[in-house]
């Protein structure tokens, strides 16, 4: 059966020379600590050191790509993860931040050469971005997909090493 979220590499990954930035939003900030918390448990299992893993907080997911930008400049990081949770509103304005977001981060990691990691998630309800954070309420908690980009930040910063 296949198995969703599967990301990490089928090589082993020793982190314990990687330098990763964490670049956080504070809004939906209970959603986006569990995150964060899954990010880093993941990166710390792939021997990255706690000192070398650097954490940024910016208000919202729209100032992210502006913030890995700025971060870049002033330190050396062999990846950039950036954890936002945008959840729909009655209006279009989450539609236009997606949009926004999702190109303006890719846009940072291919201008600045350095692996940036969508951790956006981009939620139609508050119950889904529970549940990729793996804190949903009842029997199904779901899976924290910090996880899975702690794991993908791993694996693209030893990219270059291969
Ligand atoms: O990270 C988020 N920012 C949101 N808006 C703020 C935006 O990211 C900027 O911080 C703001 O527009 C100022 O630039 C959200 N909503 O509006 O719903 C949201 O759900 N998540």
């Amino acid at each position: 059966e296949f198995k969703k979220g599967v990301t990490a590499s089928s090589q082993p990954m020793n982190g314990s020379g990687l330098k990763i930035l964490i670049v956080h939003t504070r809004w939906n900030l209970p959603i986006v600590e569990a995150l964060v918390k899954g990010t880093k448990d993941k990166l710390k299992a792939f021997n990255v050191k706690e000192e070398n893993i650097v954490t940024q907080a910016v208000p919202g997911s729209y100032e992210l790509p502006f913030a890995c930008s700025k971060f870049m400049e002033v330190s050396s990081y062999d990846a950039v993860i950036a954890i936002g949770v945008l959840i729909k509103g009655s209006t279009m304005h989450f539609e236009y931040i997606c949009d926004a977001v999702s190109h303006g981060l890719m846009r940072v990691q291919l201008d600045k050469g350095i692996p940036v990691i969508f951790g956006v998630l981009t939620c139609l309800t508050e119950h889904q971005a529970l549940h990729r954070a793996g804190i949903a309420p009842g029997d199904d908690h779901g899976h924290n997909h910090g996880e899975d980009w702690g794991a993908a930040a791993v694996e693209m910063a030893l990219l270059k090493y291969r």
